[in-house]
């Protein structure tokens, strides 16, 4: 039905588009000179300009855009709808956009829905760059993020939850379905750090709404809205749906964020044994020293990025696969699955695939924990120090298959110059570290998973090695990266330490596929289904 008023819509608009294109190039003849010169590109049709090949090639975006960049160069311009977009695919160049001009290159583009989602960007990662979103993020990082330490036993006991869970299933010699333990994994621990709330999986209730509502806002965050890529279509998402939905979400959305924050202020709840990001919030509300007065919107903004950006929602990110899913629903006339996805879960998920596939690197990273660790029966974060293959194998997945291939995009803040091209104020950016870590002027064999390239290397992916960014650099740079690596590595060591991993029963290695969800993060398609042997290290579960 929304395929057919899409269709409808657009070829009703199509003599508008016709005209509107006409008078632009009529109004601009003789003025070409004036025009900034920007990086080069590939024939792009009128109105539409690169859309066509997006929808007409089947592989992943960042997969496409890494082809383009092989003959357009690591500096392309790209134009979707009236939209201009920068895609970057070199270490050099992400070095120009991320730190010899990030000042130039560090906003973020203001789209329908996000901006709704977030209370008009008044969240921390949706904000352009202000002072307002410069005194949110300082605030972020010195009460939540730099306070990795504070949510130690969270991690730690939902760990050992995991670890339980795939003991019941290996005794029975059941397969372990990782993908989705490790996606409850992560998200209890979100739910606990940011809301002091653990919501059980098996049961119905608060837990379900909150998942179904994270679920409804990232098809929202993902949707396509004409008002972002054709401005004077913006009446069309009237039509389409998307406004009574964008509406619908963040209502229910709200409603959800207001009880939590309800809750905390009930004087009658219980002290609780530590502050959660929404008593920060509360706390920091009333203090008399922050310069912005902090309203309920801000803080239900704040609250309401936290498990997307934990979920890696923004991913992909909007523009580029707002089209995709767009125009594959609208050419194939088949539902696109946007899944609910996670960066941490997804690293976790693609370092367990990488190590299926290459048993001698299982084989040494297992000996590396289980010789640390020894008869302890869990590894605990102060452990995690010495795990030195573990980290290397952590940094090579990072460059075969980062969580977030294209980065959150950017926007340039003004008109900006670089690499000797000009480029417009508004202009998207995307930095493509998919195709950086398959740069063979970069890394050597860049195809093969070989993780002993990072022992003695002190490449790191703190945002100053431009050549290894999952995180991204410069002042946008991800704020959870300690947060996140800690889960990463905590998750893996015990899954590792624990259990002996084999393939179930008529499967081998050979047929793990290394296929992705072209949604909105790079999730494995299939999920990685395992056999766990529990290890005779210990058979008493420390948590
Ligand atoms: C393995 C885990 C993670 C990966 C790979 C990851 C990756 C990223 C990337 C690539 C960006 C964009 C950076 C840029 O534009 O330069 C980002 C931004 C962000 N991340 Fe993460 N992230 C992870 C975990 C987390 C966690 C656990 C949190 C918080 C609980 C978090 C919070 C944020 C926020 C708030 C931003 C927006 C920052 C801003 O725009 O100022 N991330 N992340």
């Amino acid at each position: 039905m929304a395929i057919a008023l899409f269709m409808s819509i657009f070829l009703l608009a199509l003599p508008f588009f016709l005209f509107i294109f006409l008078k632009h190039r009529i109004s601009n003849n003789g003025k070409k000179s004036s025009l900034p010169l920007l990086p080069p590109s590939p024939p792009a049709l009128p109105f539409i300009g690169h859309l066509h090949m997006l929808m007409l090639d089947n592989s992943d975006t960042h997969v496409f855009l890494w082809r383009l960049s092989q003959k357009y160069g690591p500096l392309m311009s790209l134009r979707f709808g009236s939209k201009l977009s920068l895609v970057v695919s070199s270490a050099k160049m992400a070095e120009e956009v991320m730190k010899t001009h990030d000042l130039d290159f560090c906003s973020r583009p203001n789209l329908r829905g996000a901006r709704r989602l977030s209370y008009n960007a008044l969240d921390l990662a949706f904000s352009p760059y202000t002072d307002y979103w410069k005194e949110v993020r300082k605030i972020c990082v010195v009460h939540l993020f730099s306070r990795v330490h504070k949510y130690r036993s969270i991690r730690e006991d939902e760990v050992g939850r995991l670890v339980e869970k795939i003991r019941r299933l290996s005794v029975c010699s059941k397969p372990v379905n990782l993908s989705e333990a490790v996606i409850c994994l992560t998200s209890s621990i979100i739910c606990r750090v940011g809301f002091g709330k653990r919501y059980d999986e098996e049961e119905e209730g608060e837990g379900s709404r909150f998942h179904r509502l994270l679920e409804e806002s990232e098809v929202m965050f993902s949707s396509f809205s004409f008002a972002d890529y054709f401005p004077f279509m913006g009446w069309a998402d009237r039509f389409t749906g998307f406004l009574t939905r964008l509406e619908k979400t963040f209502k229910e959305l709200d409603t959800f964020y207001q009880q939590l924050i309800d809750e905390h202020l009930d004087p009658t709840r219980p002290k609780p044994e530590q502050e959660d990001i929404v008593d920060v919030l509360l706390r920091i509300r009333t203090d008399p020293d922050f310069p912005f007065h902090l309203t309920m919107d801000h803080i239900k903004a704040i609250l309401m990025v936290i498990p997307h950006i934990q979920s890696n929602l923004f991913i992909i990110s909007i523009a580029l696969h707002a089209y995709m899913t767009w125009f594959v629903c609208f050419l194939c006339m088949q539902n696109v699955f946007i899944a609910g996805t996670d960066t941490v879960a997804v690293t976790v998920i693609w370092v367990m695939t990488f190590l299926m596939k290459n048993p001698n690197c299982l084989e040494k990273t297992q000996a590396e924990v289980r010789d640390l660790v020894g008869g302890k029966g869990f590894v605990n974060e102060d452990d995690l120090q010495g795990l030195t293959y573990l980290k290397a194998v952590i940094k090579e997945t990072f460059r075969l298959q980062p969580a977030d291939p294209l980065l959150l995009p950017r926007e340039t803040l003004r008109k900006c110059s670089i690499g000797g091209y000009q480029v417009p104020a508004e202009t998207l950016v995307y930095v493509n570290i998919w195709a950086i870590g398959r740069d063979p002027e970069t890394w050597e064999n860049p195809e093969q998973f070989c993780p002993d390239r990072f022992i003695g290397n002190s490449i790191d992916y703190k945002g100053l090695n431009f050549e290894l960014i999952p995180f991204g650099a410069g002042r946008r740079v991800c704020p959870g990266m300690r947060m996140g690596v800690a889960e990463v590595e905590l998750a893996l060591a015990n899954l590792l330490y624990k259990f002996d991993w084999e393939m179930p029963t008529g499967v081998s290695r050979e047929d793990i596929d290394l296929a992705a969800v072209p949604g909105i993060a790079v999730h494995k398609k299939n999920d990685l289904v395992l056999l766990a042997r529990k290890m005779g290290v210990s058979n008493t579960m420390h948590v």
